[in-house]
């Protein structure tokens, strides 16, 4: 590939996306080292770009073809997409996956003192958002009318300041409402990172690297949502034991040296195992019970 082809992925320079983007992409086996000063940090060892934005930014660039990938929250995306499209501006992309990371919703929050029914409560009202299309694209389908103030940032601050008598914003947690006064009454929309393509043709060796990413960021996501397991089971409870493994239906079974009464058991899950369930598996009189993280999986 020449210099002017390599892939070019837009990812958030500095927030709640950079660094488990970052992560993700070295655990795909690209080398790069980020220089806090640079906005372009260079692949060593594949043909691949890394553009460092604000995430606002970043749905644009993969719309407009400027870069061939970007990693953003599903709210920024779909927020662009229905502002482009109502201003007739490129609005397509393709979502190759949605990611393990940036889990948040977008939700109506009102002051303590409101009362607050449904929805219909803000009838005619000010809601402060930096989301105003996917806030009236909920109002519009209820019917309900209300006036925007559009803030960027610090949005919780605005029912205290007199700005608007309610907010629509970013909820994780619920610590930031909490500490402002506010309470969750309505969630519009949840999202999670996402990864997504541009529609522009690829020549065949991007979409061969592309094609490859996509292949090895599925195994990074699989293998941490996985466990491997090795318990020791009576043979009369190995059904029972086997069943509570979530997702390991083919387990390894292996003999043990001097004892026909039980057996070695390898399985890969599909989940976590909680306490819970490693006291349901004792219960059924396994032992030696390992939990352990899986670094990579493929095939
Ligand atoms: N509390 C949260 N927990 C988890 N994910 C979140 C949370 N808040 C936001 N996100 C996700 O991370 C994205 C980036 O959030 P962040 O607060 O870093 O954005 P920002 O302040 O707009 O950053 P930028 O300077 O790049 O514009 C959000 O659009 C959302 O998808
Ligand atoms: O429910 P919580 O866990 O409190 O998270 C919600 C807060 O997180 C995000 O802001 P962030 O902290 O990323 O700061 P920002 O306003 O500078 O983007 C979001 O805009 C909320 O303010
Ligand atoms: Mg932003």
């Amino acid at each position: 590939m020449t210099a002017s082809n390599r892939l070019r992925i837009a990812i958030q320079k500095s927030g709640r996306l950079s660094e488990e983007s970052q992560k993700l992409l070295k655990k795909c086996g690209v080398k790069f080292n980020v220089n806090e000063q640079r906005l372009i940090a260079h692949a060593d060892n594949m043909p691949i770009d890394l553009l460092r934005v604000r995430d606002d930014d970043i749905p644009g660039l993969v719309m407009d073809g400027v870069v061939d990938l970007g990693i953003i929250g599903e709210n920024v995306l779909e927020e662009e997409e229905i502002e482009r499209q109502s201003l007739g501006m490129p609005s397509e992309y393709q979502k190759l996956k949605q990611l393990d990371f940036g889990g948040c919703r977008l939700s109506l929050a009102v002051p303590k003192e409101f009362t607050y029914q449904d929805a219909y409560s803000l009838e005619g009202l000010r809601i402060a958002t930096s989301y105003p299309n996917l806030l009236r694209r909920f109002m519009q389908n209820k019917g309900i009318n209300f006036r925007s103030c559009l803030l960027k940032g610090s949005v919780e601050v605005a029912p205290r300041a007199g700005l608007a008598d309610g907010i629509c914003d970013l909820v994780s947690t619920g610590a930031t409402l909490e500490a402002n006064g506010l309470y969750e009454t309505e969630v519009i929309y949840r999202s999670m990172a996402c990864i997504i393509q541009s529609q522009q043709p690829q020549s065949d060796e991007k979409q061969q690297l592309i094609d490859t990413l996509l292949s090895r960021i599925n195994g990074v996501i699989r293998a941490r949502g996985s466990k491997y397991i090795l318990l020791h089971a009576p043979v009369d409870a190995l059904e029972q034991i086997v069943a509570l493994l979530p997702g390991a239906e083919n387990p390894t079974v292996l003999p043990l040296k001097n004892d026909t009464s039980r057996v070695a058991v390898h399985a890969v899950s599909s989940e976590d195992l909680f306490w819970d369930t490693m006291e349901q598996l004792t219960s059924l009189g396994a032992s030696s019970i390992l939990v352990m993280p899986i670094e990579k999986m493929m095939g």
